[in-house]
């Protein structure tokens, strides 16, 4: 028999609080991730979903409790963990070309600073091959259409060469079409990659996901399985941005 897969990410009964805030952002939760599981996050707004992968990046540190990635600190982890945010971390009409933007992606992987080596390179065009995006780096950035940024933040967050990869709301601009393309993506890259995404629409994302965690302070983990098609349907009737939801501790 195969031994289980092993835990990406363990977080044990943490409990995180911005300031002197007088409720948490988060709050006993308890998450174990297996390697190569593709984990969907789920929400209200402010109901802790990006203090959650804060945490797990070691962009924050929790108050109570413990978060092992790869079976170490955040911290010592980051570089495992390529990451695609909501929104680009810079103005689009930036003078920065597809090829630059990608290869920030390496920044911190290895020793050299300053310009860029060899290797470098090559981990960027994979990662751009890998999108299907190739021919997209001579471009300014600020030429591109969404789907077509979407896809050269992905290459960048893969260019890191990563085992982790975590994406906040992806496809939050993009239309159905693009959304498709890049969740076909995302399941051909989850053969080898653990993946962690946010989004509001668990409908949609279940066709991808094994799991769902639907974070709201405390956090509680559905399998798909059980929350297939017509449940789905029941149970939040409609994207989750319009659902009260209420978890009891
Ligand atoms: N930097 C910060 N300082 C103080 N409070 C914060 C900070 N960031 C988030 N919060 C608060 O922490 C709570 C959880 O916020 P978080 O951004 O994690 O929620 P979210 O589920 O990602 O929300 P959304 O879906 O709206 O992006 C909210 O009450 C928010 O106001």
């Amino acid at each position: 028999m195969n031994p289980p897969p092993a835990d990406a990410i363990r977080l044990t009964d943490v409990s995180f609080s911005y300031g002197d805030a007088a409720a948490p952002a988060i709050e006993h939760v308890d998450l174990r991730v297996s390697e190569r599981e593709f984990l969907g996050i789920v929400g209200p707004n402010a109901g802790g979903k990006s203090t959650l992968l804060k945490l797990i990046l070691g962009l924050i540190e929790p108050q109570a409790g413990r978060i092992e990635v790869l079976g170490r600190s955040p911290q010592s982890s980051r570089r495992a963990i390529g990451y695609v945010s909501q929104y680009p971390a810079f103005a689009r009409d930036f003078p920065i070309s597809v090829e630059q933007v990608v290869l920030m992606g390496r920044l911190g992987t290895g020793p050299a600073l300053g310009s860029y080596r060899c290797n470098d390179r090559m981990a960027a065009r994979r990662a751009l091959q890998e999108v299907e995006a190739e021919d997209l780096a001579p471009r300014q950035i600020g030429s591109l259409s969404g789907g077509q940024l979407q896809r050269v933040l992905l290459a960048r967050a893969l260019a890191s060469e990563p085992q982790i990869l975590i994406l906040d709301e992806p496809t939050a601009s993009v239309d159905q079409r693009l959304e498709s393309d890049i969740f076909e993506r995302l399941r051909v890259l989850n053969e080898r990659l653990t993946i962690l995404l946010v989004s509001h629409d668990i409908a949609f994302i279940s066709r991808y996901i094994t799991r769902v965690a639907c974070v709201n302070r405390t956090l509680v983990c559905h399998r798909t399985d059980a929350i297939d098609g017509p449940v789905i349907e029941a149970l939040y009737g409609e994207p989750v941005r319009r659902v009260a939801h209420e978890h009891k501790l």
